[in-house]
């Protein structure tokens, strides 16, 4: 049985890359760029005033107020080629281009209008050079990396790319997904449960999940412990980049989904993970004319389903989607109360993270009842991690992923 580390390396191994594509920024929130951003001009790309006022030489106002003669006025989006010299001045938009000679920019507030001329201004208060100019390449210099390769773009980015790459962005295309839940016993939301049977609680929140993590998702529904309903589901879901299974992957009679996968040419890259809760976790590889399908089986337990996709398709997905490695593990968190793991695996267990004035980042284990409880994962934004056969004390410092 493999460890959480050795699946994740795996997991990397055999996921790569998507090919990229040109797109509006707007159309790629969400994806990761494909290449660097490098700014193609200095920003600012000229002396920017930063306030409605006069376009000044500091000097000019050493000795205290001064009366200026007004020649030339210049709104955002104009370049003045009207030279500034002792004695001058120019009104001035915020935004607007210093014009040649001036060196620092007088508020509008800080001036009175002269009515008998309207060329002529007097400046009561003194200026510093540079006060009120935000100096040519100050933000950025040209050819410097703005975004780099594999950062996640956000409205930030969006913003950032308007700016200097015309709206447009390089990304790998999104994943799709396809979803199977698999089980006699399942029916759908919708439907009323009769003796034994339960709602299909998995296949709708993976595809929440996938959705949330950037893919496509095909869902192709319930799917019964029949080799032949399994078959034809199999084949369909092969056609994506990411096919998930939920169920029917431990060591049950009904238990057909790792034989019907390697049925159907899907190499099995592994299969159970020293973890709980997802031990049964089965990971495989399908390469078909040219096409790469990435297999995972999750364990039908609703919270099983949840960690796995946590950990690991999400692991797939980055990789696909040519993310950063974002560090999943999170140190530091103050325990609140006791707790024993008793069992020979590493436990994921669901805890409430909190960040209280003067005490950190704390992290109090749920009341939570196993791999069925999905309730209580309600409460939860967190899994706490404990290793296997080990006590812990309130007050000791452990690790966690945000969920
Ligand atoms: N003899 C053994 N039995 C089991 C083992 C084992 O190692 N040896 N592992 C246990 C562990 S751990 C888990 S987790 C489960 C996972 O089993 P399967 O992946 O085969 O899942 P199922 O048996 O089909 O279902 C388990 C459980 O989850 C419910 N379920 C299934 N699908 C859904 C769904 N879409 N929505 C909501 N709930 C679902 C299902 O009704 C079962 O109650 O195996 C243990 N057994
Ligand atoms: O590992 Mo199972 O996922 O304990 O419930």
């Amino acid at each position: 049985m493999h460890s959480v580390e050795e699946a994740l390396e795996l997991i990397g191994k055999h996921s790569s890359p998507l090919p990229d594509y040109e797109c509006d920024a707007v159309e790629a929130l969400g994806s990761a760029m494909a290449e660097d951003l490098t700014s193609e001009q200095d920003s600012p790309a000229f002396d920017k005033s930063m306030m409605d006022g006069y376009a000044v030489i500091a000097a000019d106002l050493e000795d205290g107020p001064a009366n200026l003669e007004v020649v030339d006025e210049i709104a955002a989006g104009v370049t003045s080629v009207e030279v500034i010299r002792p004695g001058t001045c120019a009104r001035i938009m915020t935004g607007a281009p210093m014009p040649p000679g001036a060196d620092a920019v007088a508020l509008v507030e800080h001036t009175q209008i002269d009515s008998e001329n309207v060329h002529r201004v007097m400046i009561t208060e003194a200026v510093t050079p540079g006060k009120n100019v935000l100096k040519r390449g100050s933000l950025l210099s040209k050819g410097q990396v703005v975004l780099s390769a594999g950062s996640r773009i956000r409205p930030i980015e969006v913003g950032i790319l308007s700016d200097m790459a015309k709206g447009r962005v390089t990304v790998h295309r999104s994943p799709s997904i396809s979803i199977i839940s698999t089980g006699d016993e399942l029916v759908s939301a919708q439907e009323e449960p009769i003796s034994g049977q339960i709602r299909n609680s998995n296949g709708p929140m993976l595809e929440a999940m996938a959705i949330e993590a950037g893919a496509q998702v095909i869902q192709l529904g319930i799917v019964k412990d029949k080799r032949e309903d399994l078959a034809a589901a199999i084949s369909k879901g092969l056609e994506s980049d990411i096919l998930i299974l939920s169920g029917g992957v431990s060591s049950g009679v009904l238990d057909l989904v790792p034989a019907e996968l390697t049925a159907h040419g899907v190499e099995q890259i592994f299969h159970k993970v020293c973890i709980k809760p997802g031990k049964p976790l089965w990971f495989g590889k399908r390469v078909s004319a040219g096409k790469t399908t990435l297999v995972f089986g999750l364990p039908g337990n609703p919270v099983s389903s949840l960690v796995c996709f946590h950990l690991f398709v999400r692991c797939a997905l980055n990789q696909l989607q040519g993310r950063a490695e974002e560090p999943l593990h999170v140190p530091g968190f103050l325990l609140t109360r006791d707790f024993v793991n008793n069992g020979d695996r590493p436990v994921y267990f669901p805890a409430m993270a909190c960040r209280k004035e003067g005490a950190g980042a704390t992290l109090s284990p749920l009341n939570w009842k196993g791999s069925a409880d999905l309730a209580t994962l309600a409460k939860a934004n967190a899994l706490a991690i404990f290793a296997p056969n080990s006590e812990y004390e309130a007050g000791q410092f452990i690790s966690a992923i945000m969920i």
